[in-house]
């Protein structure tokens, strides 16, 4: 094969601070997880105490957690590689073509699932798993490095029109850290997608249901707190599943290269941080009243809603703009050839899923009580994330669509929270 090296033309912008920030991310991300954690089971859980409790170096490794994610990340191909669902494709490519994606990442969920339960059944102790949270996040930080070497070196035998518009700047620690690829696969096995939906999301749920089973072996019973988060999260991960296609649009998987930043966000980022408030749960428990969790199950029913109904009205308005379901909602035209929606969930603010995606990330932490701030991570962590990608978003949709985007921005002037962002 031939190198691609001298053919392309390098991408000047850059994001993140450019090399420099890539590289600082490319060394705090990991330490933030693993700083994070080790707070989250200390007695104080106190992020901003001085110097931090750390565990010793002995914590960081133990060769039941290789073996574990190996088994974990095994299982997972096996089931993507199962010729189960339906197969869909994907939007049309720089050069034309459209690649295929099989649609059964629902029933990895549901195996998954029959196979937590089957274990519980015969006692085998998944509460274990609670104690070698540290080495099983320093084991996936390791797959995430050595998964984005293999991208990165390989990206270099891909032809021109494969690589993302981003991720070619020449500089080797960006272009590591953003990726050079947008799709890269072995043979049919599409590398980002499958991390995107499969290891990462589903592991948080388990680790989710392993905090509640420690929960169980610390008290008798699960509280009523924990109870939430779990069932939230799980409804969440699974509505992500049920809609697995809806992800072939997301602008992860059509613009973004394949990088260090996905594969670190997916199998380690999402799994450990995202189970942070469950973690926090065990070793800090709170007492929730029925009139708070009731509020909080209804904050968390508004935004999954939001987030459901906007997230679908765009999904069946760019599928099938004459479908009954859409077709009343005014529109205004684009040179594209495409319209855009400014009625309805799109005419109340430009990011109503965002503004449904935050109020439900604010239920999630809200059952750990307002005496910490390591539950409320997420919600801080994921402003910032929604912010900074509305803010791509907007970019690319006013190259896209000039003028029309521009009057589109006049008449929904809000970006996600109606009258003040
Ligand atoms: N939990 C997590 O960690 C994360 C969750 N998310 C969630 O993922 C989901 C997908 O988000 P994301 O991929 O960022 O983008 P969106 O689903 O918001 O899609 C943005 C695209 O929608 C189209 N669009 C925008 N405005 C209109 C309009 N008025 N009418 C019709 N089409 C319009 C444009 O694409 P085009 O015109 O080309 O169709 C635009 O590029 C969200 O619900 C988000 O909250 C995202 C990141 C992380
Ligand atoms: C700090 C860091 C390394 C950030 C990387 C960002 C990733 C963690 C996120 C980028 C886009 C994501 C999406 C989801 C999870 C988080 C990441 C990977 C998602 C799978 C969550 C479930 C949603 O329903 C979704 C499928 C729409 C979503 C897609 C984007």
């Amino acid at each position: 094969m031939k190198s691609n090296k001298h053919t392309t033309p390098h991408t000047t912008e850059t994001e993140f601070g450019g090399a420099i920030g890539a590289a600082c991310l490319i060394v705090l991300l990991p330490l933030t997880v693993l700083f994070l954690m080790s707070v989250c089971v200390s007695e104080e859980g106190a992020v901003f105490r001085w110097p931090p409790t750390l565990p010793p170096h002995s914590d960081f490794y133990d060769p039941r957690a290789v073996f574990i994610i190996t088994g974990w990340i095994s299982t997972h191909i096996l089931l993507y590689l199962l010729p189960v669902g339906k197969v869909s494709e994907g939007l049309i490519l720089r050069d034309g073509s459209r690649l295929k994606y099989p649609i059964n990442g629902f029933h990895a969920l549901c195996v998954t699932a029959v196979l937590v339960c089957v274990c519980v059944c015969l006692g085998v102790p998944l509460a274990v798993l609670y104690e070698l949270m540290v080495p099983l996040a320093v084991c996936a930080v390791g797959v995430a490095f050595l998964l984005s070497l293999y991208l990165y070196t390989c990206s270099f035998w891909t032809p021109a029109h494969a690589l993302a518009p981003g991720g070619n700047t020449g500089h080797a620690v960006y272009d590591f850290f953003i990726g050079r690829e947008l799709n890269p696969r072995i043979g049919s096995f599409d590398l980002k997608y499958f991390c995107e939906l499969r290891p990462g999301l589903i592991g948080w749920v388990v680790l989710n249901a392993v905090m509640l089973l420690k929960e169980v072996e610390l008290r008798g019973s699960p509280s009523v707190s924990m109870l939430l988060v779990n069932v939230f999260q799980l409804l969440y991960v699974t509505d992500a599943l049920w809609n697995e296609e809806a992800v072939l649009s997301t602008m992860d998987i059509v613009h973004d290269g394949f990088g260090f930043m996905l594969a670190f966000g997916d199998l380690v980022w999402v799994p450990f941080t995202y189970s942070l408030q469950a973690a926090f749960l065990v070793s800090h428990p709170h007492q929730l009243t029925p009139f708070s969790a009731l509020a909080i199950i209804m904050l968390n029913g508004i935004g999954y809603y939001t987030f459901r109904k906007s997230n679908s009205q765009k999904n069946q308005f760019r599928r099938d703009p004459t479908h009954s379901s859409v077709r009343h909602l005014e529109t205004i035209p684009t040179a594209t050839g495409k319209r855009l929606l400014v009625s309805g969930w799109w005419g109340f603010v430009r990011h109503p899923n965002y503004l449904g995606d935050l109020l439900m990330a604010l239920a999630w932490s809200l059952p750990c009580g307002i005496s910490h701030i390591l539950p409320y991570f997420y919600v801080l962590y994921f402003s910032v994330l929604l912010v900074h990608r509305e803010a791509r978003d907007e970019r690319q949709c006013r190259a896209k669509y000039g003028a029309s985007w521009d009057a589109y921005c006049r008449r929904v002037p809000y970006r996600i929270i109606p009258y003040i962002y």
